[in-house]
């Protein structure tokens, strides 16, 4: 008995001593391993912190980038909408529209400063402005990763860290519980994926977020009080959302919509073009000649671009020793860059037959001055032929799961210009072969041709030239009446902007014309007085601001 007691005892100090020497080498090799990684972090953080010495000179871009509302120019309408929005007690949510490089994102950047000066705004002076891209906001359908709404890391994944190893999930934070408090600028947001725009709806409604997880037990006495707080009550996220985009409205989803305030930036000018070029040489402390600045004009599309030749011009010129800019830098950089010079449309400077100038919109807030060219020869056989160029023929639309297609809107409009010019005249168009020609960058659709339609083929089967620098919108009836039509206001800018000197347009739109001196604007309520005025040269007031 005692003998194996005593083989019993010894077992068990040899058991002990294992333990003890396998808990020893363990220690000793955490204490190795920590060692060796104390090691390598301080090998890193030099490396860093050698990183962080090394500094270039301030990009260009950053010096030219707008510091206030006053050096962003063109855009005083939708600052001032921007403003109103924002700056207020009760600021709302807003989607800013307009074409790339305009000024949308350098307005959305300013505006929470604005506010915070604003003695009744309930942004504070450490609201947070948080900047998202949602051509770039990755996320996981399982929530494991979404940096935009948040996510929960579940105790599974590598990494989990001692909250994982003790099987608790661990909420974290995404950009909307950031911008707690301040603004969220979502930059491109009709790109955002479907699901994405879903949860953030929740969010706007809810002003929190909840995160889910499937390792969350509500009675698990091991989860801290903070996680439980979070998966039971929410992240905080209530801040008013900017969203720029450039699509048009009806492309984002309309639940969306419905929540912001909708504003929109214009395309810019030439003059505000050449504005921004002098403004972006001013800031990088070099000069730009006049033709140099007629340059920029010629090929930058947006105030982006026209930044961009700038900068890219003055790195040329600096290079050269020189601190002035010349036309040929502007050329070689648009060159070098394919930049192509935008399309201008050449106005005739005397009356012209069949030549007439219709007025587009292209997007919103983005009108166009568009030539309508027309030809009539007396035809070999009747009918004659009609041959249009450069319109949309055909449309195509969905409606209740269902595809449609219908001709296209200026193709039904031309069916009424032959129906009412035969009424008006007594003249059978089928006698001649008709040839329209639009000659715009674009393919050219909408009912509001109608009216510069009738004109340029009353003028060519006649005769009759049509006063120069005069432009026409106006859908026309079957009936001969001149309707009201959408885009006035751009219309009538496009017009200025490319040199027109009257604008005949619908009687019915005259009201939204507002008050203009550049401009001689001729209100019409049919076709017949239409042509009158302009083939009969009778007298009609001169009208040059709404009655
Ligand atoms: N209206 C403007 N006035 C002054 N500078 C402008 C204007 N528009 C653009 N810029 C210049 O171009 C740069 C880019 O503009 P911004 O990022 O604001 O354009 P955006 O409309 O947001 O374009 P995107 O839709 O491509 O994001 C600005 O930092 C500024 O230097």
């Amino acid at each position: 008995m005692d003998g194996l007691t005593g083989i019993f005892a010894v077992g068990q100090i040899i058991l002990l001593a294992a333990i003890l020497a396998l808990l020893f080498s363990q220690g000793r090799a955490q204490q190795v391993n920590k060692t060796y990684l104390n090691r390598e972090s301080e090998k890193e953080l030099a490396k860093l912190n050698r990183l962080r010495k090394i500094s270039l000179t301030e990009p260009l871009t950053e010096k030219t980038r707008p510091e206030s509302f006053s050096e962003i120019i063109g855009q005083e309408e939708g600052i001032c909408a921007l403003k109103a929005a924002l700056c207020g007690p009760n600021p709302q949510h807003v989607i800013l529209y307009g074409p790339p490089g305009v000024g949308k994102t350098a307005a959305a950047r300013l505006v929470l400063k604005e506010a915070i000066k604003s003695p009744n705004s309930p942004f504070t002076e450490e609201a947070a402005f948080i900047e998202v891209d949602a051509t770039c906001t990755r996320f996981d359908e399982r929530g494991i990763a979404d940096p935009l709404l948040g996510s929960v890391h579940d105790p599974i994944y590598q990494g989990a860290g001692p909250l994982g190893i003790a099987g608790i999930p661990q909420p974290k934070p995404g950009a909307v519980t950031k911008a707690h408090g301040g603004i969220l600028f979502i930059d491109e947001i009709g790109e955002l994926h479907p699901i994405q725009m879903n949860k953030l709806l929740k969010v706007l409604e809810d002003r929190k977020v909840y995160l889910e997880s499937a390792y969350y037990f509500s009675e698990d006495p091991e989860i801290p009080k903070h996680i439980h707080d979070i998966f039971q009550k929410g992240l905080p996220a209530d801040f008013r959302l900017i969203g720029a985009t450039t699509r048009s409205p009806e492309e984002l989803p309309s639940a969306l919509r419905s929540r912001c305030l909708e504003i929109f930036f214009k395309p810019l000018g030439e003059e505000e073009l050449w504005q921004i070029a002098k403004n972006a040489a001013e800031k990088i402390g070099i000069t730009l000649g006049r033709q140099a600045l007629e340059t920029v004009v010629r090929y930058a599309k947006s105030g982006r671009e026209a930044v961009n030749l700038v900068q890219l011009a003055a790195g040329m010129a600096l290079g050269e020793g020189r601190k002035r800019i010349l036309a040929r830098d502007i050329m070689f950089v648009a060159r070098a860059g394919n930049y192509q010079p935008k399309p201008k449309i050449i106005l005739p400077e005397e009356p012209a037959v069949g030549k007439a100038l219709g007025l587009a919109v292209t997007g919103p807030k983005m009108g166009a001055v568009l030539a309508v060219e027309a030809l009539a020869e007396p035809a070999e056989s009747i009918p004659g032929s009609v041959c249009v160029c450069g319109i949309i023929e055909e449309e195509k639309f969905s409606q209740s799961h269902t595809e449609l297609t219908a001709r296209s809107k200026i193709r039904g409009a031309l069916d009424n210009v032959f129906a009412v010019f035969r009424s008006q005249t007594g003249i059978n168009p089928q006698r001649y072969d008709i040839y329209f020609n639009f000659p715009a960058p674009w393919p050219v659709d909408g009912p509001s041709a109608g009216l510069a339609l009738i004109i340029a083929l009353y003028s060519a089967i006649l005769r009759r030239p049509i006063p120069a620098k005069t432009a026409f919108t106006g859908e026309i009836s079957l009936l001969g009446e001149v309707c009201p039509v959408g885009g006035i206001p751009d219309k009538i800018e496009a017009a200025i902007n490319a040199g027109v000197k009257t604008v005949f347009l619908p009687w019915g739109n005259y009201p939204e014309v507002e008050d203009n001196k550049k401009l001689k604007l001729v209100p019409v309520k049919s076709v017949d007085e239409a042509l009158a005025y302009i083939f009969k040269e009778q007298e009609k007031p001169a009208q040059t601001s709404p009655a």
